[in-house]
């Protein structure tokens, strides 16, 4: 039944990218249709690309996204920026819930479901981001940390369409670590019987990500393990050839 679900590979620009990188986000406009058989393709600037990048991006074979967003729809809280906004701007996803934001702005489950409603409510899909620190593993801890952050950051009746979750070990964000594909099946097999549990038909559909140290070269083992929907690429995106090699490595 899951074997049916499309694969996403997003791009995490994270704070990286000048006008200049235009012309990489161009390149990848134009190796997209070679690869669209095998995945949608998404793509998450800093948020002063977004209104550009999506110009661009129109009538091609990737979309446009955010890297997050403010729980309210607008008032006065300076510097922060509203999902209505990145969805006024070409944004049709907005990742919410990074380890980074947890880590560098404190944010905690519960405003992590409060930005995903956001999204929703403002017509984006959601990508939830979730996963356990290298202590946290060590400790044995890493299903009851998940399960966690699932019970906490999910908003309730989330769909198929306007909900993405990424597994994004922590510990293996930017290190060139990886789990073992029999981790990851394992994993994403928990976080699947939580979401059916959860959102039942939708549930069984929706797209869970692996996230941390996917290159061209590990994309193709991960991409294959059950329950693996496509990936949240960081370091990899930045670069048309190896965001591309990476959606080319999908079955
Ligand atoms: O955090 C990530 C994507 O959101 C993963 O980053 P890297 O691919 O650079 O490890």
């Amino acid at each position: 039944m899951t074997d049916a679900i499309r694969p996403l590979i997003a791009g995490n620009w994270k704070m990286n990218g000048l006008k200049a990188s235009t012309a990489e986000f161009d390149a990848m406009l134009n190796g997209a249709a070679g690869v669209a058989g095998r995945a949608d393709l998404l793509v998450c600037p800093p948020v002063t690309l977004i209104a550009a990048f999506a110009d661009r991006a129109r009538g091609k074979a990737v979309v446009v996204g955010a890297q997050d967003c403010h729980p309210k729809a607008s008032g006065a809280h300076t510097g922060d920026i509203a999902a209505e906004m990145l969805v006024d701007a070409g944004a049709s996803a907005i990742i919410v819930g990074h380890s980074e934001r947890r880590a560098d702005h404190g944010e905690g489950d519960a405003l992590v479901k409060q930005k995903a409603e956001a999204a929703r409510r403002a017509g984006a899909t959601a990508i939830v981001c979730i996963g356990e620190t290298q202590t946290q593993r060590d400790a044995g801890q890493t299903l009851d940390i998940l399960r966690g952050q699932l019970d906490g950051s999910l908003p309730d009746g989330s769909t198929a369409a306007n909900l993405v979750v990424a597994y994004e070990p922590v510990w293996a964000i930017g290190t060139g670590l990886t789990p073992t594909a029999k981790d990851v099946e394992q994993i994403h097999g928990f976080i699947r019987e939580f979401l059916t549990a959860s959102f039942e038909a939708d549930g069984a559909r929706m797209r869970i990500l692996y996230g941390g140290s996917v290159k061209p070269s590990n994309a193709a083992e991960l991409m294959a393990v059950k329950n693996v929907n496509g990936a949240l690429v960081g370091g990899a995106s930045l670069k048309a050839a190896d965001f591309l090699a990476i959606a080319r490595g999908c079955p």
